[in-house]
């Protein structure tokens, strides 16, 4: 008695292709509409099943999790040999979570995670003043791009230690870019796989491009730790300085920590890391800055806060509900990985359906995320949801999945939470947004545009009004030169222990220790200079 799923009937040869369209995850929601949580669709050559509802997520991310774990795999992701070293594409077995348990001991655990935390810190300070800088003029910023290097930075500085110059985090943002629409796209060698070989489409051809230029910052970084190992410079004890130390041992199931495991499982962490969350910091201003009122708020909450300091910690996140708020609901409304596409390894039943083995298993977590039943005015962003209900996205709520669940929930969820938070806050705090009327016409236009990352398919450009009283032009002459001047506080007694108030770095009622007494010395030009980077900074 058991029976496949119900679902659209099939045209000859290309099946329900002409079903899927650009936005796959809402013709996916719309098929679920009409055939309920479970929906049959052939694509191609390819039997696959859409699970659209809480529970049809819990059955297959969690009750049949052990089953159903496996990846289809994108043609794409074939491109320079990725995807036999690739976290995302490899089949649950011993490599995969060898790679898994490797990224998490030495990245994400509690005690990584807070070794990196003044990394975070940094960056997130680079980034407001990067706004700063991008914003002189009035000129509108491109808020994803200057996040995108902001995360780039944090994922870099934890893998490899190092900085990487203004130009290759330039290039490294455009090749993610492009990387994540090709790969993304539908391809007919992902339906029709017995001609994959011929990649009609050139998208392997393409991504083989963007794949090989990863590859090359990645060889550049290993060669240069190599060196430096020859040489006797100190260990760094990172990621790289841990894969480095495995390389040449073989491991369970034959296989070798080598440069192609390395290339694979740096390059994942990067494109998999920064795209997704410089997307969801861009969704959240746009939501703000349609939806004044939650703007409004969250500022208050955050000068509430932090009242006149220029920087956000991360111990500060704890206590800021609201901004937490804001960020679960742009990762309700906008989660940046719609469709999270495993393969069934064996053939499974579930609730009275049968999923053979074999079958691609899209779980449509666009859609689970605005489902009707579980959220009221489901399309409306509205934060305060989020106040009075105890729900994460931890992979325990299968209502509320934007990372997904199960075996391959998101290796990176812990580093991308205090990413949004701190990075989102640090936007707020120092400036006051508004979009150019002229650039935008009658509001932001929030089209997606569909790929590994749901992305605006029109970039955010907002102007940036710093906030800071730190910068006012009637106080400082030149006020945006940073460090040059320090020469303006040899001639002008002001101190920012609180009395001056054009000068408050510190705030007020701030006694207790002086930045001289941290660095043992006290004389007028220690204090110009330190005075000098505590207002721009
Ligand atoms: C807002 C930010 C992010 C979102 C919304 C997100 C979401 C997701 C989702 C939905 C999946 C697929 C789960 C599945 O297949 O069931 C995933 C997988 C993954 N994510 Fe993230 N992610 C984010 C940030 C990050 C970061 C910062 C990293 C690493 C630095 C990362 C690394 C990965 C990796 C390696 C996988 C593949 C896991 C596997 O297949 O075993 N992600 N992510």
């Amino acid at each position: 008695r058991r029976r496949l799923p119900p679902g659209p009937r099939r045209l000859p040869v290309i099946g329900n292709l002409h079903n899927i369209g650009k936005n796959p995850h809402r013709a996916f929601a719309r098929l679920a509409d009409r055939y309920g949580p479970f929906v049959s669709i052939r694509l191609g050559g390819v039997r696959a099943v859409v699970a659209t509802s809480t529970d049809a997520a819990r059955e297959i991310l969690q009750r049949h999790n052990a089953d159903i774990a496996g990846r289809g795999g994108l043609d794409s992701w074939h491109a320079c040999g990725h995807h036999a070293n690739s976290i995302i594409a490899l089949p649950p077995r011993r490599k995969w979570r060898a790679m898994r348990k490797l990224c998490t001991e030495e990245l994400f655990t509690p005690r990584r995670l807070g070794e990196l935390r003044a990394v975070r810190e940094e960056k997130a300070r680079e980034l407001a003043r990067r706004v700063s800088d991008a914003n002189a003029g009035g000129a509108p910023v491109a808020v994803a791009r200057e996040v995108f290097a902001a995360v780039a930075g944090v994922l870099l500085r934890s893998m490899f230690s190092e900085d990487m110059d203004a130009a290759t985090v330039r290039q490294l943002r455009d090749v993610v870019e492009e990387a994540v629409v090709v790969a993304g796209a539908p391809n007919l060698s992902d339906y029709f796989p017995v001609i994959a070989a011929a990649d009609v489409m050139g998208v392997r051809r393409r991504m083989e491009k963007l794949v090989g230029w990863v590859y090359g910052v990645i060889d550049g970084q290993i060669e240069q730790r190599r060196r430096r190992r020859i040489a006797g410079e100190p260990r760094k004890n990172d990621l790289l300085d841990v894969a480095l130390d495995m390389e040449g041992e073989v491991e369970g199931e034959g296989w070798v920590m080598n440069r192609e495991t390395m290339r694979g499982m740096f390059m994942d962490l990067l494109v998999a890391g920064s795209g997704s969350t410089s997307s969801t910091i861009e969704w959240a201003m746009a939501e703000l800055l349609e939806n004044q009122k939650s703007m409004k708020k969250l500022q208050e909450e955050l000068k509430g806060l932090l009242g006149t300091r220029t920087h956000v910690a991360e111990s500060d996140i704890s206590q800021l509900p609201y901004l937490q708020a804001v960020i679960k609901e742009t990762l309700r409304l906008h989660p940046t990985v719609p469709i999270a596409f495993n393969k069934a390894d064996a053939t499974v039943e579930i609730q009275g359906y049968k999923i053979p083995q074999g079958t691609t298993v899209y779980v449509n977590i666009w859609a689970i995320c605005r489902e009707a039943k579980i959220w009221d005015d489901p399309e409306k962003f509205m934060p305060e949801r989020f106040l009075d209900r105890d729900i994460n996205f931890l992979g325990t709520n299968f209502e509320f999945i934007p990372f997904g669940a199960g075996r391959r929930i998101c290796l990176g969820m812990p580093l991308a939470e205090r990413m949004l938070h701190l990075m989102l806050a640090s936007l707020l705090l120092q400036f006051d947004w508004t979009i150019l009327d002229e650039v935008n016409g009658d509001g932001l236009d929030m089209t997606e545009k569909f790929g590994l990352v749901l992305s605006m398919a029109m970039p955010l450009r907002a102007v940036a009004k710093e906030k800071s009283k730190l910068m006012e032009a009637k106080i400082w002459d030149d006020p945006e030169k940073f460090m040059l001047m320090p020469e303006r506080f040899l001639e002008r007694d002001i101190n920012f222990l609180g009395t001056n108030f054009k000068f408050i770095p510190f705030g007020i009622g701030w006694t207790t220790q002086r930045p001289w007494d941290a660095i043992g010395r006290k004389d007028a030009a220690s204090d110009a200079c330190i005075a000098a980077a505590c207002r721009f900074d």
